[in-house]
């Protein structure tokens, strides 16, 4: 299978295309230290991608999903079977500020992806958000919950979700995630460790709930449901998974388009995760990190943004997103790290992290 991602400077792009290189080396038994600690941790990794799978990225300069021509010349020069998108415009903050930026990068760029993929025949995976929820839930949001976004960009993106189910139906498969971090470029982890080891204080949000993400993690589901979607159409549509011809219609997304939620187990909220970092970061390295002398404080949505003056985003309060069906579905054992709850996902990140330096 030839599978061709978008966006592949970004963090979650940098985890699907640092697995295929582990899958690869596990092979030839030539992983480094720490590519097996990553094994270790995530040892589905050999059995998602396959031996003759072909994975490669593209970064906005090769492949603008703005622009139709781009796309063309890229599935001309690359031949994928599979696109998995992950480009996007993340900035919830200044999508309040330059809608028209984020509408033509989280809507109508997915579209142009999804009418290039219509016209040839492919899958299209696409990574969607938490955001596209209000908040107003007290539990975890499954994948019949109502979307109902607070913010420009929950409203992109859902905006997106939907002109793609629209135009591939069940040739799409969209997958919504939340709260990503990863030791590949700038995320809330990578930003709280750097703040962590300057500031004496530090005050965070304590009244938005979510659950924290391991791009790695997620990166080994969606190869999972890539393989398992092409090895069920390769066999009797009988012996395909329930819940995959299933549509989630409390969704609201047209045709039959697959929608999973995934996320780490139970969640917390930016403070109760900072406060995690923190520990995390003694445990793993308490002779550098015994000089940080920061202290935290715990601060209200409404305090943070009293300190801007530009109107910021509004968020969920709560957003946590349950992830039984996809769990269920790639039959993840209780045991796997894809299962794990959120503090045991952020210490694996941060041993693989450090053992990356
Ligand atoms: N980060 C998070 O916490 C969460 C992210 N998601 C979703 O997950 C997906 C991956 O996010 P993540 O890896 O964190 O994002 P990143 O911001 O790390 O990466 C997104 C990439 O998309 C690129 N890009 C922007 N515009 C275009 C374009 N027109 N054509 C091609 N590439 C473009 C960006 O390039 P450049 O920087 O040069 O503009 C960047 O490299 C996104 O769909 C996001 O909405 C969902 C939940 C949480
Ligand atoms: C730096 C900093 C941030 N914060 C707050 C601001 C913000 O509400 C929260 C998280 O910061 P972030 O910049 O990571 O913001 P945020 O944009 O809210 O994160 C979201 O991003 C998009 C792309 C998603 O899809 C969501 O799942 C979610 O990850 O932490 C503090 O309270 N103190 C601080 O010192």
């Amino acid at each position: 299978m030839r599978v061709l991602i978008t966006g592949a400077a970004g963090q979650l792009a940098q985890a699907l295309l640092s697995i295929v290189e582990v899958a690869a080396n596990a092979r030839l038994n030539t992983c480094s230290s720490s590519q097996r600690l990553l094994l270790d941790m995530l040892p589905e990794i050999t059995e998602c991608i396959a031996v003759d799978d072909s994975v490669k990225g593209f970064v906005k300069e090769q492949l603008d999903i703005c622009c139709s021509e781009s796309i063309q010349n890229a599935f001309d020069e690359f031949a994928p079977d599979v696109v998995i998108n992950c480009a996007a415009y993340n900035a919830v903050d200044n999508a309040e500020l330059e809608p028209v930026k984020a509408i033509a990068i989280n809507e109508q760029g997915p579209k142009l992806l999804a009418l290039a993929c219509k016209a040839r025949n492919l899958k299209l995976v696409h990574i969607s958000t938490d955001f596209v929820f209000d908040g107003a839930l007290s539990t975890a949001y499954t994948e019949q919950d109502l979307a109902s976004p607070l913010s420009v960009y929950g409203q992109s993106k859902l905006n997106g979700e939907r002109a793609i189910a629209e135009i591939l139906g069940s040739d799409a498969m969209i997958i919504r995630t939340s709260w990503l971090y990863s030791c590949w470029g700038t995320n809330f982890v990578t930003t709280m460790q750097r703040l962590l080891a300057t500031k004496e204080r530090l005050a965070v949000i304590d009244d938005q709930t979510g659950s924290p993400t391991w791009c790695e993690a997620l990166a080994v589901v969606i190869f999972k449901l890539i393989k398992q979607k092409s090895e069920s159409e390769g066999s009797a549509a009988s012996k395909m998974p329930a819940t995959a011809r299933r549509n989630d219609v409390a969704s609201h997304l047209p045709n039959s388009a697959e929608l999973y939620h995934y996320a780490a187990a139970e969640s917390c909220t930016w403070f109760e995760l900072t406060k995690q970092i923190k520990r995390q970061m003694y445990v793993i390295d308490s002779d550098n990190c015994a000089s940080f002398t920061c202290e935290l404080e715990p601060i209200t949505s409404e305090t943070w943004q009293s300190w801007h003056q530009a109107r910021l985003a509004t968020r969920p309060v709560q957003s946590a997103l349950c992830a039984v069906k996809v769990n269920s579905q790639l039959m993840v054992s209780e045991h796997s790290m894809l299962a794990a709850p959120w503090q045991q996902q952020l210490q694996a990140m941060l041993q693989y992290q450090a053992s990356l330096s």
